[in-house]
């Protein structure tokens, strides 16, 4: 009897997540650059699409974008999901060809790790490709080293990070919360949101005392509020570290939040590193009312309505 293995599939599609940190503690920089962090992360379904091809054999990578923002981001080795592909080829002793297609669905340099959920789709993408058949933590260590934000889109949902945001524990959650983003053209550099940190906080933020101790003792609230599937709790207990830092390189972000605690969202904040502005709404309909209430009064370049959490990268049929 003859078993004819199956031919490699033509190509993968894979679909990752942005996200938003609920909260965001740092502690002070240490000697590798880094700040160790304790962050709470809710995967958001706007999504990245990465559609991984085929190449012939000496091809390499090579990388086409399409979507909102998209003139953004770099078509060279510098892209992340470029970098996730040569990082997976380079573990397991392959050339990396393959022709990557990316559709972007998450704000560019927008504090949402667009770039990271590229990564991540990538990583799925070529594995299946490949069919290099890593189980999903040993792909998590991968992504580790691409990004400290990587492995969260591979996990997606709702989860606790800690060291540079990338070791996770998965946290429960009940039902939908309603997500409205006021997106920015000009991104920020997240180096220089943790550099202004530095200047504006000498030792850390609230983080500094959960360094040594992640008990997680400030987020209690919030963690209840996500078993309760309760947004009101939620939105109060939202908190972000970096806020001050975003805010005092962008100032006219100040009046996006003002206008959205306005129009009644339950909790605002700046999502992660910025420029972007998130905040929670009772519901779908509230939630196109903040938005509707952002452009009518020109506080965002765009304004972009979703719901959390949301799936990690998963292979889209
Ligand atoms: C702000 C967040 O999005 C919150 O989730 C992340 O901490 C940023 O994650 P990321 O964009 O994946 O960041 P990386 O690519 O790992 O690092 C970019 C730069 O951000 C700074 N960085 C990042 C993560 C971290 N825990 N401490 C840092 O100081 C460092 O200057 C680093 O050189
Ligand atoms: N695949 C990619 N998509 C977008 N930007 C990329 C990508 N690869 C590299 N970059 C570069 O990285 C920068 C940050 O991109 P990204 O959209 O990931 O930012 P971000 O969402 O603020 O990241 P994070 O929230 O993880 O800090 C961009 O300005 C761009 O130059």
């Amino acid at each position: 009897m003859t078993h004819l293995a199956a031919a490699p599939p033509p190509s993968v599609r894979v679909r990752a997540p942005g996200k938003v940190n609920l909260s965001l503690r740092v502690g002070p920089v240490q000697d590798d650059g880094y700040h160790p962090l304790v962050t709470i992360f809710q995967a958001v379904a706007l999504y990245e699409e990465v559609t991984a091809r085929q190449a012939p054999g000496g091809a390499g990578v090579s990388i086409a974008v399409d979507g909102p923002q998209a003139d953004r981001v770099p078509l060279d080795g510098s892209n992340l999901a470029w970098r996730a592909a040569e990082a997976l080829a380079d573990h397991v002793g392959l050339e990396p060809d393959v022709a990557l297609h990316l559709t972007k669905g998450v704000p560019v340099a927008g504090g949402m790790a667009g770039g990271s959920a590229d990564a991540a789709a990538a990583l799925v993408a070529c594995d299946a490709l490949w069919e290099t058949g890593l189980p999903r933590a040993e792909l998590g260590s991968i992504a580790a080293g691409l990004g400290s934000d990587v492995p969260f889109a591979l996990l997606g949902h709702t989860a606790v990070g800690t060291g540079r945001g990338h070791l996770l524990t998965p946290a429960m959650t009940r039902g939908e919360f309603h997500w409205v983003f006021a997106v920015q053209d000009e991104g920020l550099s997240t180096p220089a949101v943790f550099g202004r940190f530095d200047e504006l906080t000498a030792g850390g933020g609230s983080g500094a005392a959960l360094v040594d101790d992640p008990g997680l003792a400030e987020d209690t609230g919030l963690m209840q509020a996500l078993r309760a599937g309760d947004p009101h709790a939620l939105g109060a207990a939202l908190h972000n570290d970096l806020q001050d830092a975003a805010l005092s390189l962008r100032p006219e972000l100040e009046r996006t939040l003002d206008v959205a605690r306005e129009a009644g969202a339950l909790g605002t904040l700046v999502s992660g590193s910025g420029p972007t502005v998130a905040a929670l709404a009772r519901s779908r309909q509230h939630a196109l009312a903040v938005a509707a209430t952002w452009t009518a009064e020109g506080a965002a370049d765009s304004v972009w309505c979703t719901s959390g959490p949301a799936s990690g990268a998963r292979t889209l049929p």
